[in-house]
């Protein structure tokens, strides 16, 4: 569905992404996991032509067959929402403070859709609901009156609306506690399973991919250094640097350990 050949990102005469190359397909959880600054989050921002003016990207981002690469602005605010939704590590920058969180979804539906207001608004509390929060309370706050567990869910069920092919989640869950973390990966496996969408995860944490991620791409300094099954990955690495990734996991089963340690040794 979303296929990525040669993709590559570059400031003035440096490359910050080397060419990288994806295929995400529907009801699929991919997984894009590196160190700091390893080029994660502009190859997603590229994918939805976000990248600020100063950065500019070359190669193949077909959505269905579609080119993505060099479409107008106009056209790829079309995408943006309805094929492809963002979910942002700030969830408090995903709203504006001083209007609620249901105008601010509302305004969202009447900009890509032709619904009256009142299938609109039906249309958002389901979504709430779906996310599991109170709907209606939830949608007549203001973003500030919610718990950061809740705004993420909200931004969720905003990103949702439109029922968008692609969720592209960067870091969503780093700035929770890893209770309200958990819940939150298992509300998005949930609503992946129910309706299909693709995902697309960017992570530093490769404990947050263990349980959830099909394919996992591990980037270093611009460079995808590993990708594949993710449950390969995990008893198979083959590069140095995700060996030493995985061993850094706090807490890994006993079985993955082994391996880890196996495979250290011949390193
Ligand atoms: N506008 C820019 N101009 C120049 N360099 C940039 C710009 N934006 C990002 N970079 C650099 O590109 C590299 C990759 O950044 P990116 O944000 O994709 O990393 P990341 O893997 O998402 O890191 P993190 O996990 O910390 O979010 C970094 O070295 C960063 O400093």
């Amino acid at each position: 569905m979303l296929s990525i050949q040669g993709l590559t990102v570059h400031h003035q005469s440096h490359t910050l992404v080397h060419p990288l190359h994806l295929q995400l397909e529907r009801g699929e959880w991919l997984a894009l996991a590196g160190e700091s600054g390893s080029g994660k989050t502009l190859t997603s921002l590229a994918i939805g032509g976000l990248l600020s003016a100063d950065l500019h990207a070359h190669g193949s981002i077909e959505l269905e067959g579609r080119q993505l690469l060099h479409l107008p602005e106009s056209e790829l605010r079309f995408i943006r929402g309805r094929d492809i939704a963002y979910v942002f590590q700030d969830y408090q920058g995903a709203f504006t403070p001083f209007i609620t969180v249901g105008k601010q979804m509302d305004e969202m539906m009447r900009a890509h859709t032709s619904l009256s207001r009142q299938q609109r608004q039906f249309a958002c509390l389901e979504r709430l609901g779906q996310v599991e929060l109170p709907a209606k309370q939830v949608y007549h706050s203001y973003p500030f009156e919610l718990s950061g567990g809740q705004l993420q869910r909200a931004a969720i069920a905003t990103a949702l609306l439109l029922s968008p092919k692609v969720l592209i989640a960067d870091e969503p869950t780093t700035a929770l506690d890893s209770l309200t973390s958990r819940s939150i990966i298992t509300l998005i496996q949930r609503i992946q399973q129910e309706t299909g969408i693709a995902i697309l995860w960017i992570t530093h944490d490769l404990r947050q991919v263990q349980r959830t991620a099909d394919t996992l791409l591990i980037m270093k300094s611009g460079q995808v250094v590993e990708s594949g099954k993710s449950h390969n990955i995990f008893f198979h690495p083959t590069h140095p640097y995700t060996v030493q990734l995985l061993a850094s996991i706090p807490k890994l089963p006993s079985r993955y350990r082994l391996e880890l340690q196996n495979k250290q040794v011949k390193n």
